[in-house]
């Protein structure tokens, strides 16, 4: 309790920009969790950067609070193009903040997908130079899902790291779980990272308020276990690696090669994503009996299912959001999104999936559904 509140107070007289990186696997609850947070006082001024895996991003689209601070980092998953895509959205900010063009930032929330590797973001943070300068790693969310956690931790690599590198675990859906499956994940959780507080979240809204959300402390890998040093090497060796490789060629004599031995494959490679289209307005009933049978005869192989659904006969798009068998009650959001590609009003599903063929989908759809599903 000394060491975090001394953490807290350091971290506090620290200028810099501090940012919370908000992870956690596919369907965990992190866009649920980013909409409460984004509307309590303390998060106000906060800009965010949303980062989605699949060929059409929706997640923002659900972000209640979307204004010019909201940006989305569409050009892939975030730990792949950290160098690209994180670094140029923080340097710009940063600048647009310094013209006056958007307020001074108080605060910046990544959420990133739900496959993403934790370590580039956070190496970003606290090792890219121009970031570092201005930017301050305040704090690793992590949501693991107390429905689906447990199962998944064992499953997804990405899970585990994610959960590993966490400064706090946000144990969510717990209003959904039983006692023994929560106490199981908590059990878990704690033997993986072991001093990371754990939240229980219900309903999207976290029992501990923002007070524990934010002012972690400045990044520690030493306080976790080894593998999270190790990890944030591998980083370092990789970006090295990189850098010399795009050095002119005269440089790079005895350069490291571009993929340093022992640094992971970033994705899992059974794991891809497709766009189902419908041009015309659906059938509820029809879309959500194929739908309802796809999860309950698919469900171990999909990993997540979302989209906007023009449904005939409602003027509004309604959202539909599934994690493996289960679907969540649908909502729907308050007009059609004014941009391309969503203002055309398509319907547009978004699967990610584990080894299964489109073709199983666009079946179920057409013989139940009466849909023909049409590629982006
Ligand atoms: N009952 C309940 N449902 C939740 C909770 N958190 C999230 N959900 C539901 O779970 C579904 C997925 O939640 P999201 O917040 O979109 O998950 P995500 O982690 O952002 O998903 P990706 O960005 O696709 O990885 C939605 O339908 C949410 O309403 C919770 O604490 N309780």
């Amino acid at each position: 309790m000394a060491a975090e509140m001394a953490a807290a107070s350091v971290a506090a007289a620290d200028r810099r920009v501090p940012v919370s990186v908000l992870t956690g696997f596919l369907g965990a609850g992190k866009t649920t969790l980013l909409n409460w947070l984004l509307a309590q006082p303390e998060a106000a001024g906060a800009a965010v950067l949303i980062n989605e895996f699949g060929e059409v991003g929706v997640d923002h689209l659900l972000v209640e609070k979307v204004d010019d601070n909201v940006v989305l980092l569409d050009s892939g998953c975030v730990c792949c193009s950290v160098q690209g895509d994180l670094v140029k959205a923080l340097k710009g900010l940063f600048m647009r903040a310094l013209r006056g063009e958007i307020p001074p930032l108080r605060r910046v929330l990544i959420e990133t997908t739900g496959l993403a590797d934790p370590a580039p973001v956070i190496h970003t943070l606290l090792e890219e130079p121009f970031i570092a300068e201005r930017y301050r790693c305040d704090g690793v969310l992590t949501a693991v899902d107390a429905t689906h956690g447990l199962e998944q931790l064992g499953s997804q690599r990405e899970v585990l790291r994610q959960a590993a590198m966490a400064d706090r675990l946000l144990l969510t859906k717990c209003d959904l779980a039983d006692e023994h499956g929560r106490a199981a994940l908590a059990q878990r959780l704690s033997e993986l990272n072991p001093g990371a507080g754990q939240i229980e979240v219900r309903g999207g809204v976290p029992a501990s308020g923002v007070a524990a959300l934010f002012d972690c402390g400045l990044y520690d890998p030493g306080g976790k276990v080894a593998d999270v040093a190790q990890w944030l090497g591998e980083e370092r060796l990789r970006t090295q690696a990189q850098a010399a490789a795009a050095a002119p060629m005269a440089w790079r004599r005895g350069a490291a090669p571009r993929r340093p031995a022992g640094t992971p494959q970033r994705h899992d490679e059974g794991i891809e994503s497709y766009l189902l289209c419908f041009d015309e307005p659906v059938q509820w009933f029809g879309f959500a009996d194929a739908l309802g049978l796809i999860l309950q005869v698919y469900g171990e192989r999909i990993l997540r299912v979302k989209g906007l659904i023009n449904v005939a006969g409602d003027p509004l798009p309604r959202v539909v959001q599934c994690v493996h068998h289960v679907a969540y009650p649908p909502s729907s959001l308050p007009a059609w999104p004014q941009r391309p590609p969503c203002n055309d009003r398509r319907s547009r599903l978004v699967f990610i999936v584990r080894e299964l063929p489109r073709s199983e989908v666009d079946t179920i759809f057409a013989s139940l559904g009466g849909l023909t599903p049409l590629a982006a």
